[in-house]
């Protein structure tokens, strides 16, 4: 045949119609694909709720899941699995539960899922924080480096930091109070004392003022990559198709912010390893705990990695329990009052000591009343299996996600009894109870120790030094008054108190000799 002859050959032309519908068909083959692979991945013998095509239950979780969760359990019971567009997963809603799976199978379940918003792009594990790493070797490195900085004793070459911290924190209370006068927003000065207990603990370096570029740069770039960190609230995480979309920028965003992240990180740390270099033994830091660690054997890359897991674990989880507690202070003089005078009967007049170990009972029970009534994580962080389990009658098999729906577990009511009232006695009536709001198991928060060690010094000191006033309303209730549900981290609505120190003259007077 010619040349010509194939060039003479004209296609017919598809109809209109079937333009216009072959997207729609090609939608329909996608759907139904997609309902045999989500179908695939349900555990036989479990229960849950049945959810839409494509999307399952994302779009009613969307908005506090936890709670929506809580509610499920009453119909599914305290294990049952949900389907997020294709992830599929086990959620574990009570105290008991939660103690079977998380600590009688701690090894099993000790990895992390990899999400397509926070994870695509990163050059290796070993690169991820602590709390985002699968379960590799890198991982079981970085555990051990960061195990060694937030033991006891390393705890306790901390005080010198809490007290400093704390300190400055009840000065910048008074001077932005105007001594009691001028209603605050206290987020800045909590997030200001939060992020230098987390910068001293792991540098050595303060954050010493909420006016400082370096303070609104850090808080800037955390607050948002936490939110790229959010369990339900990246529906591109779960629903594959919406990968295509050409709006998902989501990814070029968190590029931007590590960039920006590495800027002030790769010079605390360059600071840290020239002083270790140098021999010269600066002040104790994690870094440098981390860096004459030498059994660890960490790479430039895991050493790194745990100072973005002190940053990103350490910062907004103090910070947001400090300020729902305030509000919730501001709510309750009677509360306030109780304190006040338990501290007095505990240490007597002036400044509470920074070396007291948590032995005033009533604090504490305050400070794990706090972390229980708020659960400022409520989901804890995913988990994914890397082994099969065994619950009842269910084999949960390898590489499945599972949820600790803490926020439920704190508030079963197998193990307290009016789990929605805000009452530190309980603590004194069950002082061995659990926490769950550090998680359980291998996967555990790695500063357990030093969070309930920093609430305690930081109630201790703000009760016996100030009375808090609301100032118009607060909305503080942890069920319906979260700022962004969607977060990995909770934080309330923003309130305004007035700070009324107790003691005015004391007060300024010891500040400004300690300082
Ligand atoms: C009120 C304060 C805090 C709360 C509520 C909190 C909560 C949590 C939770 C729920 C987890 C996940 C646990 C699990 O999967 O079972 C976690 C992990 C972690 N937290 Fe915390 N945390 C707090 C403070 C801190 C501080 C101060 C640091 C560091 C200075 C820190 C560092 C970490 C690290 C490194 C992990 C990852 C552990 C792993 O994946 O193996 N956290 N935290």
């Amino acid at each position: 045949m010619a040349m010509s002859d194939y060039t003479s050959i004209t296609l017919p032309t598809p109809p209109l119609w079937y333009l216009l519908l072959s997207p729609l068909f090609a939608l329909v083959i996608y759907v139904v694909g997609n309902e045999f692979v989500r179908a695939r991945e349900k555990i036989p013998g479990l229960r849950g709720p049945r959810g839409w095509p494509v999307v399952g239950s994302l779009l009613d979780v969307r908005s506090n899941a936890a709670i929506k969760y809580q509610e499920w359990a009453k119909t599914y019971g305290g294990v049952y699995q949900v389907q997020l567009g294709n992830t599929n997963v086990v959620v574990v809603n009570s105290a008991a539960a939660a103690k079977a799976l998380f600590q009688a199978n701690s090894n099993a379940l000790s990895s992390r899922p990899m999400t397509y918003t926070f994870h695509r792009g990163a050059p290796s594990t070993a690169s991820f924080t602590i709390g985002t790493s699968p379960y590799d070797e890198s991982l079981k490195r970085k555990k051990k480096g960061a195990a060694v900085a937030l033991n006891r004793p390393a705890i306790q070459s901390y005080v010198p930091y809490l007290d400093l911290e704390t300190k400055s924190f009840l000065r910048d209370l008074l001077d932005y109070g105007k001594k009691g006068t001028v209603p605050i927003d206290p987020l800045p000065l909590i997030q200001r004392m939060s992020l230098s207990l987390v910068t001293t603990i792991n540098w050595g370096v303060r954050v010493p003022s909420i006016e400082s570029a370096l303070f609104r740069e850090i808080v800037t770039v955390e607050e948002e990559l936490n939110r790229t960190r959010s369990t339900i609230g990246n529906p591109s995480d779960h629903i594959p198709l919406l990968r295509l979309s050409p709006f998902s920028q989501v990814t070029a965003t968190s590029r931007l912010l590590r960039q920006r992240r590495d800027k002030y990180m790769a010079k605390f740390d360059g600071d840290v390893a020239s002083q270790v270099e140098k021999g010269i033994s600066g002040k104790p830091c994690i870094q440098a705990s981390v860096l004459k660690y030498k059994e660890a054997e960490l790479t430039s890359e895991e050493l790194r990695s745990i100072s973005l897991s002190m940053t990103s674990g350490g910062f907004e989880t103090v910070a947001n329990s400090v300020h729902w507690t305030i509000g919730h202070l501001a709510l309750h003089p009677e509360l306030q009052d109780k304190a006040y005078e338990q501290i007095r009967q505990f240490s007597g007049p002036g400044m509470p000591d920074a070396a007291d170990d948590q032995k005033c009972a009533y604090i504490l029970a305050l400070a794990k009343e706090s972390l229980r009534y708020f659960t400022v994580i409520p989901l804890a962080l995913p988990r994914v299996s890397i082994k099969d389990i065994t619950y009842e009658k269910s084999l949960i098999p390898t590489g499945s996600t599972v949820y600790m729906n803490a926020w439920a577990c704190n508030r079963d009511p197998e193990l307290w009894s009016e789990p929605a009232v805000f009452r530190p006695e309980r603590w004194l009536e069950q002082p061995e109870a659990t926490v769950f709001t550090f998680g359980l198991g291998y996967r555990m928060c790695s500063a357990h120790l030093l969070a309930v060690r920093e609430l305690y010094l930081i109630f201790m000191r703000l009760l016996s030094s100030f009375r808090f006033e609301a100032c118009g309303e607060i909305k503080c209730d942890p069920r319906t008054d979260i700022k962004n549900p969607n977060d990995l981290i909770m934080a309330p609505k923003p309130y305004s108190v007035l700070c009324i120190p107790r003691d005015e003259k004391g007060l300024a007077e010891y500040l400004a000799k300690n300082e």
